[in-house]
């Protein structure tokens, strides 16, 4: 049965690509020294033993993959420290290839714990805590979540008095729906956490305000008096993370432990309020900027699997008789698998803008220079939900276009939307994320009104929509990138009038507001899908590689232009910015754009450059050598370890015998 060698189709089609693989990969990750140095680093992690001899997550209960995920991660993080790798992203590839499928249960202890320590926390706090992280002495969480409060965090009902007798704060859970729930590995893992929690001090409430709770004995890990916490139970992914519930009963901290470098409780409980708004708000901002990267990944990895697998799937003739196609070749198969590959590579180019606008941004903010943070709020929350319902949709797409085998687990894509898909609920979920880019976007377009200036990635606004595209047969990025901001625009200007025209009959302007959330998300959704567009076109221009890889990787981002018109037609030519024969032009572009990307397709997934360590996959093997994968990887099932199940005698056989008897015909009379 053995099969050896690459696939022939799938070695054909490297052969026939018009540009070199190689080339891209440079680019993504920002130069051949880098690519090199990635490398280096995920064999590093592929040939630790520690890592090579873990099971497989898919055969494994609960407990089993929650154990894995420890001490994969656990080891990572020592070998991180032991080889001296600082820099985020670096550390990011050695634990991607460490622990490709298991969910890091010190996760949020590095994402969001340690960086909020580091942002909100004074000189004297980050003395005393941060070695105390770094040597896992102090494992974290960020507790802002509570069974009756996600998304309206002003609501929270957690409080924290003060008391100034004794300089402490009482933490407390004053009824059911305020106990904490759903922060990331709150119930096993962590034995501290951030807690968000409402401040009242000299019987005034302040609103939320963050403060530093150890949860569990340093030594013993057992919980701490009068606080009770635990796990929340199997979820639709992230089954190896324990996501936690916790109840307060009057717990005591010091003063010392509310983050102060912003606000601060005076000891005799005076309050202190710094000049910004919002300030602890950065923690979710972070983690925000980051998800657009982390999202294309995912779907650039379900792309790989779903293509790859595509040109070495062989089924029906074409013609009776004759061989038997790729289905890679069907042009259904081209219109589902490469838009969502360029919807990919879409949002790795906005993921990197974004967490450079953040670092950008944020280093202003801590030279007190607050000015920018309204942009990074809304280009970081509509990046955000923009990126990972895009993304979670494409996998999907990607999953079922590998038909029956994609629903297996040996394919690796049911792990990897369920991985992904969370990410349209945490961090803001993507409607209410919507509505706060809608929020930013009527503020644009008053002061627009208004005669003030915009910022530049709003500047689109002032040009006047009195106009009809230039589109011409040739469909020219200029043209594209023209109709997404006359269709952001005029969404935004449908949505302001709206408001307007209400507020201007009486209604106040929270009613008319809460009348038009749904034209708001359509004019938030057409300013981020603008904004993906116009970045993608310009990251491609810029980039510095040779001709062929340049054209190979243009076709891609005309291909994301040119479908996104088609998939939201209605809206691009509502108006009659784009007339019938325009938009004829358009949907003969995208069938000119699936084939030319078709002798690409293989070599732009390869660009990617994941080795079959961290992929995982039966059906994305760069060798193709699907069949034999999927044989072996049923083989390995715990369920073909013995050739009868002990619940065949248990359960079968009984029943059996039962029915026997009450089917002989004097058991009938
Ligand atoms: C390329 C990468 C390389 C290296 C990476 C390096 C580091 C990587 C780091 C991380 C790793 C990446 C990923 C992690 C991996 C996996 C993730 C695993 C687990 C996930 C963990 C999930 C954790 C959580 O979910 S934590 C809980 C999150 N919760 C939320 O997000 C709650 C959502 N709700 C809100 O944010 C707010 O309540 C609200 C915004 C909806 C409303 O707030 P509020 O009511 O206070 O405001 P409003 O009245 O509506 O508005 C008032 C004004 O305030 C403005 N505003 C609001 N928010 C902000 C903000 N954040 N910043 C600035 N301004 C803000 C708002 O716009 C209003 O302004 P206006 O002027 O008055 O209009
Ligand atoms: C895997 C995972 C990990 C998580 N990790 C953490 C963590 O580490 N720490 C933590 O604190 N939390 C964590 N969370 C919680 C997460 O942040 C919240 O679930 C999220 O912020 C959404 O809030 P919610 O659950 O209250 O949703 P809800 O707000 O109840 O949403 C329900 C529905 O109501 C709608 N809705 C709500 N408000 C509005 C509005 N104003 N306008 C219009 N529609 C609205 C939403 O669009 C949605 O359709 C995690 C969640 C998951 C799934």
């Amino acid at each position: 049965m053995a099969t050896g060698g690459v696939n022939a189709d799938l070695a054909k089609e490297r052969e026939r690509a018009t540009f070199d693989s190689e080339q891209l990969t440079n680019f993504l990750y920002r130069g051949p020294e880098k690519v090199r140095r990635k490398r280096y680093l995920q064999n590093l992690a592929i040939q630790d033993p520690v890592f090579k001899k873990a099971p497989l997550w898919a055969f494994l209960n609960r407990e089993q993959q929650y154990a894995t995920a420890l001490k994969k991660h656990l080891h990572a993080y020592r070998r991180i420290q032991e080889l001296g790798i600082t820099e985020p992203v670096e550390k990011f590839y050695y634990r991607e290839a460490a622990a490709p499928h298991e969910n890091s249960p010190i996760g949020l202890h590095e994402s969001m714990f340690i960086p909020t320590i580091e942002k909100q926390a004074t000189e004297e706090q980050k003395r005393k805590w941060l070695p105390l992280c770094h040597s896992l002495k102090m494992i974290g969480t960020y507790a802002q979540t509570e069974l009756g409060h996600g998304t309206f965090i002003r609501g929270l009902e957690t409080t924290a008095t003060y008391d100034p007798v004794a300089k402490e704060f009482i933490l407390s859970t004053p009824k059911l729906t305020a106990m904490k729930y759903w922060p990331g590995n709150l119930g096993k893992t962590t034995n501290h956490c951030l807690v968000m929690a409402q401040l009242i001090t000299k019987g005034k409430n302040h609103g939320i305000h963050m403060f530093m709770l150890q949860t569990r004995d340093m030594e013993t890990h057992q919980p701490l008096p009068g606080i009770e916490l635990g796990d929340i139970g199997p979820k639709f992914g992230f089954f190896d993370n324990d996501n936690g519930y916790m109840i307060l009963k009057d717990v005591r901290i010091p003063r010392e432990n509310m983050f102060m470098r912003y606000y601060k409780v005076l000891e005799d409980g005076t309050y202190v309020t710094p000049p910004g708004d919002r300030l602890n708000y950065l923690s979710m901002v972070l983690l925000r900027s980051a998800i657009t990267s982390m999202i294309g990944q995912h779907l650039s990895q379900a792309c790989i699997i779903a293509i790859r697998y595509s040109a070495v799937r062989r089924q029906t003739e074409i013609s009776p008789g004759g061989e038997e196609a790729q289905v890679l070749d069907y042009q259904t198969q081209q219109y589902k698998l490469f838009p969502a590959l360029a919807t990919s590579y879409a949002m790795l180019m906005a993921g990197r803008f974004m967490y450079d606008f953040y670092l950008k941004t944020t280093a202003q903010i801590e030279k007190g220079d607050l000015g920018t943070m309204p942009q990074l709020h809304a280009l970081s929350a509509g990046l955000k939900a923009f990126s990972t319902w895009e993304c979670t949709a494409a996998i999907e797409v990607c999953r079922m276009s590998c038909g029956g085998h994609g629903y297996s687990h040996a394919s690796g894509i049911p792990k990897i939307y369920v991985d992904a898909t969370p990410g349209c609920t945490y961090e803001g979920e993507n409607t209410v994320m919507m509505l706060q880019v809608a929020r930013f976007l009527m503020k644009m377009y008053t002061n627009l009104q208004k005669g003030q200036e915009l910022p530049s990635f709003v500047q689109y606004m002032t040009k006047s929509l009195d106009t009809k595209s230039c589109m011409k047969e040739e469909v020219a990025p200029k043209c594209l990138v023209m109709a997404y901001e006359h269709r952001a625009s005029r969404l935004i200007k449908a949505a302001a009038d709206a408001i307007q025209a209400m507020v201007m009959s009486g209604s106040s302007p929270q009613e008319a507001w809460n009348k038009n959330t749904v034209p708001l998300t359509w004019a938030a959704l057409a300013f981020c899908h603008m904004f993906v567009v116009k970045n993608f076109f310009e990251m491609v221009e810029d980039a510095k590689m040779d001709g062929q890889t340049k054209a190979a990787f243009m076709a891609l981002c005309k291909l994301y232009a040119v479908n996104g018109v088609i998939t939201h037609l209605g809206e691009f030519i509502q108006d009659g910015y784009l007339n019938n024969q325009q938009v004829q032009y358009i949907q003969k572009s995208l069938l000119d754009l699936l084939a030319e990307i078709r002798p690409n397709a293989v070599a732009l997934v390869d660009a990617f450059d994941y080795p079959d360590a961290i992929l995982q996959s039966c059906l994305g093997r760069y060798d193709g050598q699907v069949y034999q994968a999927l044989y072996d990887f049923a083989k390995s099932s715990p369920l073909n370890e013995k050739e009868v199940l002990d619940s065949f005698f248990d359960y079968v056989k009984p029943v059996q015998q039962e029915l026997e008897a009450m089917n002989q015909p004097m058991a009938r009379l």
